[in-house]
């Protein structure tokens, strides 16, 4: 057997990691030959809550699972992991935008970047889930200094995930049949879906849609108030979808995209004029446990405006934490 792969996981009482757990625990992240050890980062009053998911764990008997730390310490979760997934925060509830949460969640960041800094391993995967995600992981990465920027990213995925079935649907495809996808920038409202380089079994997705105002009208708007409609639906946020996410992102970080596009947000080397150091959804192809930016893409007018704007978000949400960066 291989080395255990040590994985942080915060908010290990929410409900997120409710499904996310039992997942990594299962072999799903690193595979079915790698065990894991879980180090939960909680805060003290919910200590007790993930005593009881640690119970279930247990109770699952997965082979792989080596071990469990449970803290309330930032310093102790992080101390040499492999791995980090940053979801403990506050989620948004109904008449909110993700944004809304930047004051209530940006401190936790600038705490846990620091402790980051102190003990994580420099090779340390890094996923940022907690809202406003984007922002979040630019004041991670920020207050560790030391920590490489580039292993600090996050999660797009969901929304990526999101439209590659809207559009299956509508092609009569499955998912997995359309590649060269992409959704850019921040994860709102804002987010701008894009199909322009988009294949389904080999065909251009949008002569095999050929339908440009659904396109713009209705997956668009879709897969950017998706979150919205969960919660309106379920009357709490989006939970095993975000966690299969996450899966998805750090698995093919890890062990490789197959050629194909996944959608990261990563900090910004000024690639399609999006200013350096913002944390921007981007295409990237995942190879041999990195990242490569899918680079010199040509972007026609509605497309650049549609960058442009979800990039300006991302600008105003860097003004409005300068103070923690
Ligand atoms: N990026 C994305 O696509 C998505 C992001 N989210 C976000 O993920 C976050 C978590 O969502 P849920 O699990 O549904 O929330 P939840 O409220 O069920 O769980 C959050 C957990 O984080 C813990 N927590 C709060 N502050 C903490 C800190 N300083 N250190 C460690 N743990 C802390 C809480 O005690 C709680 O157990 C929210 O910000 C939500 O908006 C949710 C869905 C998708
Ligand atoms: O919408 C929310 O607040 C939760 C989230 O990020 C999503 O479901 O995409």
């Amino acid at each position: 057997m291989t080395q255990p792969k040590r994985i942080a996981v915060t908010g290990a009482a929410g409900q997120i990691c409710y499904s996310l757990l039992f997942r990594i625990a299962n072999g799903d992240v690193y595979g079915k030959d790698t065990p894991v050890v879980l180090q939960l980062l909680d805060l003290p009053q919910a200590q007790k809550a993930v005593q009881g998911v640690v119970m279930e764990l247990e109770d699952c008997a997965f082979p792989l699972l080596q071990g469990v730390t449970i803290t309330d310490d930032p310093a102790t979760a992080f101390r040499d992991i492999d791995a980090g997934f940053f979801v403990g925060s506050r989620p948004r509830t109904q008449g909110m935008e993700r944004r809304d949460l930047l004051s209530a969640n940006a401190e936790i960041f600038r705490t846990q970047g620091r402790a980051l800094n102190e003990g994580a391993k420099r090779d340390a995967k890094v996923i940022v889930v907690g809202n406003p995600a984007n922002t979040n992981a630019m004041i991670l990465a920020a207050n560790a200094k030391d920590f490489p920027t580039e292993n600090v990213t996050a999660m797009l995925r969901l929304d990526h995930n999101r439209a590659l079935t809207q559009f299956a649907k509508k092609a009569g495809v499955s998912v997995d049949a359309i590649e060269k996808f992409v959704v850019w920038g921040n994860h709102s409202p804002t987010m701008f879906a894009d199909w322009a380089n988009a294949t389904a079994d080999g065909k251009p997705l949008p002569q095999v849609i050929g339908d440009e105002a659904w396109y713009k009208d209705t997956l668009i708007p879709t897969v950017a108030k998706r979150g919205t409609a969960i919660i309106e639906a379920r009357g709490a946020s989006s939970a095993a979808s975000a966690a299969n996410a996450a899966i998805d992102h750090m698995r093919d970080w890890i062990s490789g995209s197959n050629g194909d596009w996944v959608s990261m947000g990563i900090s910004s080397d000024g690639s399609y004029g999006i200013p350096e150091g913002v944390m921007a959804g981007v295409p990237v192809i995942c190879s041999n446990g990195s990242y490569e930016r899918v680079q010199g893409l040509k972007l026609d007018a509605f497309a650049q405006q549609m960058l442009d704007r979800t990039v300006a978000e991302l600008v105003e949400e860097r003004e409005a934490v300068s103070a923690l960066l």
